[in-house]
């Protein structure tokens, strides 16, 4: 630990490490060496007491050659990290890093920590507290990690006249000389990109709105999984190893020269978990959600303002866009009044259901597909962009063909499996005697997950799992009968439409 009486000593002696740091140091050079440091320790101790008693040309010479002295005896570098730096304070973004690494590699080493919320993150972290230091390995190499409190003058607001004294931290590195390109070059870049990295995992992500041309967020804080996520385990883990592979392919996307981006198509009835699965994503790669409005942005030039505010680790979702688009081919060919392909641009057609009227042609399905395609190739960064449809036979082929859309994910009706999920998500449950019979209907009617959610909620008069479990195969058995009465009903109007056989031939007759 760091004493005054030390404090007092370092200031004389700046090339002497911590004490508790040279017993960790010396441990690995020997008894020898740490008796002939610490004898030279006091030689230089006893030299800067009785200096001024000495010519300058004297102490010069000695400067000069003690250095390269305590150097042989004490090979080690250090590199100090400011909290702040420059006359403006201005916060070291090292220093943050640093910190946020060590809270979760090292610290807990440390007998006497400080437990706090870190600037932009969401999580309690613990860092260092006051001369507290730790060791870290790197590559087989051991460095140490201290941290300390410098007392410095600053001009603060309001009174910008007057200097107050702030205390700010630091943490100071010390390594073997030895190691020298291999910490300054590699294990500090390695500690950035983690402290980095986990800065963003734990910061505070938002979800962006927008109402017309403008974002507003508030803190995202879905709690959807895919753990959670009702759907067949396989399909499931397909997913999450395609996002994972996707989010970890920075390097693979920058070499091939392709933006890193990639595009989903979430489609299948209402209720089947579109938009929970798009929050299991969001969390499962900590980025931002963009719920971008389509219909209320103005125009092409809107759009593309919008979009290129969005952020980097970002997952930007149209929903319905068969709602927001009037894309079919059909209905394009009705639109603009010509076949495709005679020189009109893809899917030139106004997005805006106001533009239906013909004027003011505003966002148009061109201007989306350019940004998909062409803009964020020079925004660089990490963006997923999510399209949701209750109705994919409605959409564009431009807009959805693979290399736009990469993946396509169909949300169906509750499988037996998907079923297993929720009962485990609401009841707890992992097994029951009347899984066999919910298995059995599963297989005969169309139910949506949301459906089956609703009734494994524990009600509040009784929070009994049989009894949930019995309201489940009660309206399962309800729609098993309406399902069959649609049916029914159906054959007798084809029954009723198809022309008897004289009929039949009395209308042929006719057209002939
Ligand atoms: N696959 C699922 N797994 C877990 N919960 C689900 C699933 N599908 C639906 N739910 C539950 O039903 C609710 C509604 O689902 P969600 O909004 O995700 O469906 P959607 O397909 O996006 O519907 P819409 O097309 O109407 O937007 C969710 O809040 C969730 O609780």
């Amino acid at each position: 630990m760091e004493t005054d009486r030390y404090k007092s000593k370092c200031k004389a002696l700046p090339y002497l490490p911590k004490p508790s740091l040279l017993r960790l140091k010396m441990a690995g050079v020997g008894n020898m060496m740490a008796h002939t440091g610490s004898l030279m320790a006091s030689f230089i101790f006893v030299w800067a007491m009785f200096q001024q008693y000495f010519p300058r040309e004297l102490i010069a010479y000695f400067h000069k050659y003690s250095k390269r002295v305590m150097s042989f005896f004490y090979p080690y570098i250090q590199i100090t990290f400011h909290e702040s730096t420059g006359e403006r304070f201005v916060h070291s973004e090292a220093y943050t890093a640093i910190e946020i690494y060590l809270s979760s590699n090292s610290c807990l080493q440390a007998k006497r920590l400080k437990g706090d919320i870190l600037k932009n993150s969401q999580t309690l972290a613990l860092s260092l507290d006051n001369e507290e230091e730790v060791a870290d390995d790197f590559r087989g190499i051991r460095v140490w990690w201290a941290f300390g409190m410098r007392t410095s003058k600053a001009q603060t607001f309001p009174s910008l006249f007057r200097q107050e004294s702030v205390e700010k931290g630091y943490y100071k590195l010390t390594f073997h000389k030895r190691h020298q390109d291999l910490i300054i070059g590699p294990y500090l870049n390695y500690v950035m990109a983690e402290g980095k990295a986990i800065m963003v995992r734990n910061r505070q992500r938002k979800l962006y709105t927008n109402n017309g041309s403008f974002w507003s967020h508030v803190a995202f804080e879905h709690p959807a999984t895919f753990e959670s996520l009702a759907m067949e385990p396989r399909k499931k883990a397909e997913i999450i190893d395609d996002l994972t592979t996707f989010s970890k392919a920075g390097k693979l996307y920058a070499r091939t020269g392709r933006a890193w981006k990639r595009g989903y198509l979430l489609y299948g009835p209402p209720g089947t978990g579109k938009s929970t699965m798009i929050a299991a994503m969001a969390n499962l790669l900590a980025y931002d959600v963009y719920d971008l409005e389509l219909t209320t942005v103005k125009d092409n030039t809107a759009l593309r303002r919008l979009l290129m505010e969005t952020s980097s680790k970002s997952v930007i979702v149209i929903e319905d866009i068969d709602c927001s688009l009037e894309l079919t081919g059909q209905r394009r060919k009705q639109k603009s009044g010509r076949a495709e392909g005679d020189g009109g641009q893809e899917g030139d057609i106004p997005i805006n259901k106001e533009d239906d009227g013909g004027h003011n042609s505003r966002v148009t399905l061109s201007g989306l597909l350019n940004f998909i395609d062409g803009l964020w190739s020079a925004c660089g960064g990490e963006r997923l962009i999510v399209f949701t449809t209750n109705h994919v036979g409605k959409l564009d082929h431009a807009l959805i063909r693979r290399g736009r859309m990469d993946k396509h994910i169909e949300l169906s009706y509750c499988s037996y499996e998907a079923f297993e999920i929720l009962a485990k998500n609401y009841l707890s449950l992992d097994s029951h005697h009347l899984f066999s019979i919910i298995e059995e209907l599963l297989g005969q009617v169309k139910i949506t997950p949301a459906d089956v959610a609703e009734h494994l909620i524990p009600k509040e008069t009784s929070g009994d799992a049989t009894l949930c479990l019995i309201n489940l195969i009660e309206a399962l058995r309800v729609a098993k009968l309406q399902e069959a009465a649609v049916k029914e009903a159906a054959e007798e109007d084809n029954e009723e439409e198809k022309p008897s056989g004289e009929e039949g031939q009395a209308a042929t007759a006719a057209v002939v």
